[in-house]
This record gives structure tokens, sequence and C-alpha cells, in this order.
């Protein structure tokens, strides 16, 4: 288990950048545009918060997936990806318990 099955799955994404809208759900995603990717990230949250109170361990973990999945289209479709949310978790992770609260008082 590593963070590599996010880089794999960011770089379809971006091929996907180049595909015909009808040949796959990314690429018709992509179509779009930015706010139906919003939108379908809404939903997977909604659904992933009603996995949480539901007490459903599977059905969240299911909806987490979608959620992360959509979060990456997000990203791709932005120009960014993956790598650059693991580096901010890594910077944050880096911190001291202080320095992580002076960190979030400057933004
Ligand atoms: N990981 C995923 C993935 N997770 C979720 N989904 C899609 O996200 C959608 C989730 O929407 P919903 O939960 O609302 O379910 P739904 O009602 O069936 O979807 P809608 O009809 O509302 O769009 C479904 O259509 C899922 O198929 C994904 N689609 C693709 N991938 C990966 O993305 C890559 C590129 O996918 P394609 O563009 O389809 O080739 C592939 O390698 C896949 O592994």
């Amino acid at each position: 288990m590593s963070d590599e099955i996010l880089r794999q799955l960011a770089d379809i994404l971006e091929k996907r950048k180049q595909a015909a809208p009808d040949s796959s759900y990314v690429a018709s995603l992509y179509s779009k545009g930015l706010d139906s990717i919003l939108k379908k990230i809404g939903e997977e949250a909604t659904e992933t918060v009603i996995a949480a109170k539901d007490g459903n361990a599977d059905q969240l973990v299911y909806e987490m997936a979608d959620l992360w999945f959509h979060s990456l289209v997000l990203l791709a479709h932005q120009g960014l990806g993956p790598d650059q949310v693991l580096k901010e978790l890594e910077r944050r992770f880096g911190l001291s318990g202080l320095d992580e609260k002076a960190a979030r008082k400057q933004k």
C-alpha cells in the first residue's frame, strides 16, 4: 500500500484530457466542466457523511474512495495533482504542534 496508486491514477486522468468525451467517464466529466466536477464532489461528500452517520464501515470506505477519486479529477482539471497535496500534508506533519498552530494562524 503506497501513494503510488494516486500517481498512477493521476497519470490516467492526465491522459483522459486528450480523449473524446464519449470515450470514458473521466473524459465526459472534463467535457461538462468545472461545475459538474464540483457537483460530483458535493454528492460524494454527502454520501460519505451519510455512510459515516450510518456506522457502515464498508460503505464509508466505498464512498470515501469515490470522494478521493473525484478530488483527483478536480486537481487534474485545475492543472494540479496528488503530489502537491501530499507535499502539503508532509509539510504539516513535519511541523511541531506549536509551529503548526502558528502556521495555521498565518493563513
Ligand atoms: N476510480 C475510478 C472511479 N471511482 C468512481 N468512478 C465513477 O464515478 C461515478 C460515481 O458516481 P455515483 O456514485 O454517483 O454513481 P453513478 O450513479 O453510477 O454515477 P453517475 O451516473 O451519477 O455519474 C461512477 O460512474 C463510477 O464509475 C470511477 N471511474 C473511474 N475510476 C478510475 O479512473 C480511471 C479512468 O476512468 P475512465 O475515464 O472511465 O476510463 C480508471 O482507471 C478507473 O480505475
